[in-house]
């Protein structure tokens, strides 16, 4: 297994009971959680506003040490792991964040963004290589020497993509990578994803709210309420025969005017299509 959480828990300090009435407590936001995923493997992280799902991927990804039970990565206990342990395994696990537009530092060209992650996992950082990693995720040399405001919504993104995969990574959580972006750009940067994920053997966390593109890219899914599982498997068999009413509601509630009963088995591409 590539990446095992074994019954985490996290909690964080409630700021607003601090502040009212004046003790300290703590909110559980994530409650005995397990998950694994294996080299090449697609999960779906799917559930309402504030459910947890953010909050797993960057416990995934050892961003946030839990408070209970443990995290392994390829079998190595990394729960409580210090920086000094954490650091040849940053490069191996990667984060695609929601809104590349504020990820992107707005000072720093394209060049010099990739360059400085390239850099600083000791990698080739020449404009040769920089240049071929903007071709592999669709976007020009010249963007090298672009700000990130001078892209689109769509391009930025890419770039987001570039950042991550540039690293050669294992693992990769992408966050609502899409939401911001209209139909047609985000089934292009889904695309894109699904290549690089069959052609690096990615294994990935993919967060959404819209379980249409999580049906096109992951071939399982876990479903989250208020901070813990409450259903996961097989993507096809979960959407087809849910097993709890809560992820009954959540299928039956898809703002798509275009759901019709074969909608699951529609590519984004294809629906993107007049
Ligand atoms: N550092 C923190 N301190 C306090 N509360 C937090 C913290 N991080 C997350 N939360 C709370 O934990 C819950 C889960 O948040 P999280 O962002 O993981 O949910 P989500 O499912 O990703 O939501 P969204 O879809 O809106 O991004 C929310 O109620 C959030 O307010």
């Amino acid at each position: 297994m590539l990446i095992e959480a074994r019954n985490i828990s996290l909690d964080v300090p409630d700021m607003g009971h601090q502040v009212l009435i004046g003790q300290r407590r703590k909110l559980r936001i994530l409650n005995n959680v397990s998950i694994s995923l294996k080299k090449g493997e697609t999960v779906g992280l799917v559930g309402e506003s504030g459910s947890g799902k953010t909050s797993l991927g960057r416990s995934l990804l050892r961003l946030y040490e839990p408070s209970e039970g443990q995290l392994l990565f390829e079998g190595q206990d990394i729960t409580h792991a210090g920086p000094a342990q954490l650091k040849p395994l940053r490069r191996r696990m990667q984060m695609i964040f929601q809104d590349p537009q504020s990820s992107l530092n707005p000072r720093h060209t394209i060049g010099n963004i990739l360059a400085t992650a390239l850099k600083l996992n000791g990698m080739d950082a020449g404009e040769t290589s920089i240049a071929a990693i903007l071709d592999r995720v669709g976007l020009p040399s010249s963007a090298i020497r672009r700000y990130p405001h001078q892209l689109s919504g769509g391009q930025r993104q890419r770039v987001g993509i570039a950042r991550a995969v540039a690293l050669k990574p294992d693992f990769v959580v992408a966050d609502e990578i899409v939401s911001g972006l209209d139909v047609s750009t985000q089934a292009q940067v889904l695309d894109l994803l699904r290549g690089l994920r069959d052609e690096m053997g990615l294994a990935l966390a993919f967060i959404s709210h819209d379980l249409s593109v999580v049906r096109y890219l992951c071939e399982r899914v876990v479903i989250m309420k208020g901070g813990e599982i409450v259903e996961e498997g097989q993507t096809a068999e979960v959407f087809a025969r849910p097993r709890t009413d809560f992820t009954r509601t959540l299928i039956a509630s898809i703002p798509l005017p275009e759901v019709t009963p074969g909608w699951l088995d529609e590519t984004p591409l294809e629906r993107a299509r007049p």
